[in-house]
């Protein structure tokens, strides 16, 4: 038996006469990368807001780490390991990188009475907090304000703190947008190495990354899974070329 953190079943989402899901059923299984890839406008935000929960689907289910969690919050699938990450706002960049996943910690906990300066002398929460710094490898910049990191350390950042609620998996919203080359790059190494921590939903435009990065791609088209397979399987898949990857993804 396959081994599936998250499942969706048959998700169906219409806005008015449009059917932005339809019927999509995909699975992400530990320790891999799944990328789902698209044109704009094919209903990729549409589907990871259903499984994340800030959107409920019209039709359909979203199964995680075997409970059926589609009619919980956004914040019940958080605290049940659905870690979602590239929300780049909800860093506060005045405060230091320490303090940011101090205060997601925080979060996790549910205590928000606490006094930021009381907090800050915790020595649970800065030992969680310390812990996830290192996973990434920011445990050096752990007194720098999170507006000094580059873009890529501050994607790392968002991942440290999505680790101090234990995610079983990560739901990621393009990543590399933003990322210069060099970004890219460094970003792509780190993932390669965060999917054996929890596995990864990466919905991407950057298609190096793409090829280079997933162990499995699906393609959304007009809100529809039009293949799901291999790097090779997609790259060579006639309906994807003509529907999205164009000689693009031929090279
Ligand atoms: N709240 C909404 N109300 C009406 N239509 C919507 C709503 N949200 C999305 N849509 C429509 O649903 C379709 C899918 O949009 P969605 O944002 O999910 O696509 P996407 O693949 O994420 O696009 P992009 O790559 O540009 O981010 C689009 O036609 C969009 O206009």
């Amino acid at each position: 038996m396959i081994d599936s953190i998250l499942e969706t079943r048959g998700l169906t989402k219409r806005f008015g006469g449009l059917v932005a899901s339809k019927a999509i059923s995909l699975d992400l299984r530990q320790g891999e990368i799944h990328a789902l890839i698209g044109p704009n406008g094919a209903g990729k935000s549409t589907l990871i807001k259903q499984i994340a929960g800030g959107l409920q689907p019209d039709e359909g289910s979203v199964h995680f780490d075997g409970k059926d969690v589609s009619k919980l919050s956004t914040a019940a699938r958080a605290r049940l390991g659905m870690g979602r990450t590239f929300q780049i706002s909800s860093l506060a960049m005045e405060y230091t990188v320490l303090q940011n996943v101090v205060l997601g910690a925080l979060g996790h906990r549910g205590n928000v009475f606490w006094f930021f300066n009381n907090v800050m002398k915790d020595a649970e929460l800065l030992e969680t907090a310390d812990a996830a710094l290192t996973k990434v490898g920011l445990e050096d910049f752990r007194n720098f304000r999170a507006s000094d990191l580059s873009h890529g350390q501050r994607r790392q950042l968002e991942v440290a703190v999505a680790l101090t609620l234990d995610p079983k998996a990560f739901l990621m919203d393009e990543p590399m947008a933003g990322l210069g080359a060099e970004g890219s790059q460094q970003l792509i190494g780190f993932l390669d190495t965060l999917r054996h921590q929890a596995p990864i939903l990466l919905i991407e435009h950057d298609m190096d990354a793409v090829f280079s990065l997933a162990d499995r791609v699906s393609v959304l088209v007009y809100g529809e899974i039009i293949a799901t397979g291999t790097v090779d399987d997609i790259r060579t898949n006639s309906d994807v070329r003509n529907a999205y990857l164009g000689e693009e993804g031929a090279a």
